[in-house]
């Protein structure tokens, strides 16, 4: 197989990006493909799976190639992949083969290629299960896609993917899901109708635990752009009131077209200002703090998120976190309840602010949580409690 000198030209340029400027490897291939319509899906599957391999493996690949280059990267990724090096390309590393046997000896950190800060810290906090969850977290992930049963029953989702030449299947425990084949995906068009969204199946166990009934006033205190608000909606059945609420107006504008295309009604919008506590005090059955967080449970489908976080982000992340908990439970009627939810893998960022929380604040008691952790599930990692 030969490699077209463009294409590397352009993976390589992507991880320089993410690697020496901290950019995000989602939006820097976005930006790639945009400004190159005409590049076909094979060109963009060579860039897209090279920047994603190199940036999962990248300090065992360095180990493997004895650099730590990008050139090198790249290569090491190519050679096992069956490529044959160009002689135009920067680096030729020998021996991959051989050392490659050499790998399973050493350290965690480099095997499974993370920072050894992180490795550290995912020790102390999980113990044993680390291994086997960084091990899950560094295998590629399939598509999950939630139904909208809004639009659609779970059968005729089945059935329609089929017409359209996908083949779907349930998801064991998590009752709205579809998994796609390894590798498949649903074209955009496709999405656009309406019928399912893509969204992970450990996330699509998030919106169920709030425990809703349709006619309840529900806000959604972080809700980007509304993977969880239409689950929502549709648990809902399209009755009630959601408020979607977020710092990132983009993010919100996003969700009112995700709405309108999954045909529900009882969203609305509203960025948070300075007045919000204010406004809304009182006024929920239901609150859903989908709060920031490391995204260590995503690291499958984000390599990229293991070299930009640093010690600090994440403590900065976990100030956040704890003012959300001191706060954001304010916007309950009494006797309404909320969903703290992450999607961390970290005890810290997960029941460790949930139990600080119920120090400080003796009247909040966990009635339910869920912890879904991706060696034993095969999905993304998340946690979640229900406090009344
Ligand atoms: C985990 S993401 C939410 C994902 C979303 N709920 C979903 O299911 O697609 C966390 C969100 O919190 C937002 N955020 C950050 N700081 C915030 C704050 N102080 N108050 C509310 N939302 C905030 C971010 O913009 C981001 O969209």
């Amino acid at each position: 197989m030969r490699i077209h000198r463009m294409l590397a030209e352009s993976a390589a340029g992507v991880l320089e990006q993410v690697f020496d400027h901290g950019r995000v490897l989602d939006r820097e291939l976005d930006g790639l493909f945009r400004a190159n319509p005409k590049w076909g899906k094979r060109d963009r599957g060579f860039v897209a799976e090279t920047a994603f391999e190199v940036t999962r493996w990248r300090r065992a690949f360095a180990f493997l190639g004895g650099d730590e280059s990008i050139a090198a990267l790249c290569s090491v990724h190519w050679l096992r992949c069956g490529f044959e090096l160009p002689e135009w390309w920067a680096s030729h590393p020998n021996e991959v083969a051989a050392r490659d046997a050499e790998l399973a000896g050493q350290p965690r950190a480099i095997r499974e290629s993370i920072p050894d800060w992180l490795d550290e810290l995912g020790e102390r906090e999980l113990g044993e299960a680390w291994d086997k969850e960084i091990d899950a977290l560094n295998r590629r992930a399939p598509v999950f896609l939630r139904v909208n049963r809004l639009r659609i029953e779970v059968d005729g989702a089945i059935e329609w993917l089929h017409r359209h030449g996908i083949e779907a299947s349930r998801v064991p425990g998590a009752a709205d899901a579809l998994v796609l084949p390894a590798g498949k995906t649903v074209p955009k068009p496709l999405v656009a109708e309406g019928f399912v969204e893509i969204q992970d199946a450990g996330s699509q166990r998030i919106a169920p635990l709030l425990d809703l009934e349709p006619g309840m006033r529900v806000i959604d205190a972080c809700a980007g752009a509304g993977g969880k608000a239409l689950h929502l909606a549709a648990l809902m059945q399209g009755r009630g009131e959601i408020v979607a609420m977020d710092i990132s107006t983009s993010k919100l504008s996003e969700l009112r077209r995700r709405a309108t295309r999954a045909g529900t009604r009882i969203i609305r919008t509203d960025s948070w200002r300075e007045d919000t506590l204010k406004r809304y005090a009182g006024w929920a059955d239901r609150v859903l703090i989908d709060a920031p967080c490391s995204g260590l449970g995503t690291l499958r489908r984000q390599p990229d998120l293991k070299w930009r976080l640093t010690a600090a982000s994440l403590e900065k992340t976990k100030r956040l976190q704890r003012r959300m908990l001191d706060h954001y439970p304010e916007l309950l009627r009494p006797g309404g309840k909320f969903v703290y939810a992450t999607c961390s893998v970290l005890g810290s960022e997960n029941g460790g602010q949930l139990r600080n929380l119920t120090e400080r604040d003796p009247r909040r008691t966990i009635e339910e949580e869920l912890i879904v952790s991706p060696a034993e599930t095969g999905w993304d990692g998340f946690y979640a409690a229900r406090l009344g």
